[in-house]
């Protein structure tokens, strides 16, 4: 089975995308969230998320000043199960909540990772209000995930421009 195949994926959607890196991670306990990141030009990535074991609920929020959809989110299921993957553009913040354990998730990106330019919003800023699926026993987050900014309270670093 190909799970990523770029001039297919170019054929289909018009977009050519040329990814330099894959990562992995796992997340043990159900309820785990990771995010919302994204990294800031000139080091900005697109990401094709899939899993590998188990499921999520995948998000992705439109950053792009200016555009219509500024501060929405969106969300998909993704698991080892459905195969379904979900393609994060660069202008949005990526995240998502584990949703059974020992969740394993893989993601092509279109920049090499970057620690100056890794950056992020609080998960549960209440200006994007994600609606996260949590267990009773409530989110599992990093420290550094805990404390991230807030979207009302970071410079403007994606700019949406109209298709002609
Ligand atoms: C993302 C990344 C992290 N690292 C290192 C930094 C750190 O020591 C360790 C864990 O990093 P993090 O805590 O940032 O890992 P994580 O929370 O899994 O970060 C990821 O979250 C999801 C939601 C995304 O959208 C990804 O782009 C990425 O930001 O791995 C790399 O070496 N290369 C990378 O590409």
């Amino acid at each position: 089975m190909e799970t990523w195949n770029r001039r297919a994926f170019a054929a289909a959607s018009g977009i050519d995308l040329d990814f330099v890196q894959d990562n992995q991670s796992l997340s043990v306990s159900t309820g785990t969230v990771r995010g919302l990141h994204f990294q800031s030009p000139p080091c900005a990535q697109d990401k094709l998320i899939r899993v590998l074991a188990g499921t999520i609920l995948d998000v992705a929020v439109d950053i792009r000043q200016g555009s219509p959809s500024f501060g929405r989110w969106v969300a998909a299921e993704l698991s080892a199960k459905n195969r379904q993957q979900l393609l994060v553009p660069i202008g949005f913040a990526h995240g998502f909540v584990t949703l059974e354990p020992d969740t394993i998730v893989a993601y092509k990106v279109s920049n090499h990772y970057s620690k100056e330019n890794d950056l992020g919003i609080r998960w549960n800023d209440p200006d994007i209000a994600v609606d996260w699926p949590l267990p009773p026993s409530g989110a599992v987050l990093s420290e550094k995930d805990a404390a991230l900014p807030f979207l009302r309270d970071i410079s403007p670093l994606f700019t949406w421009r109209a298709a002609l």
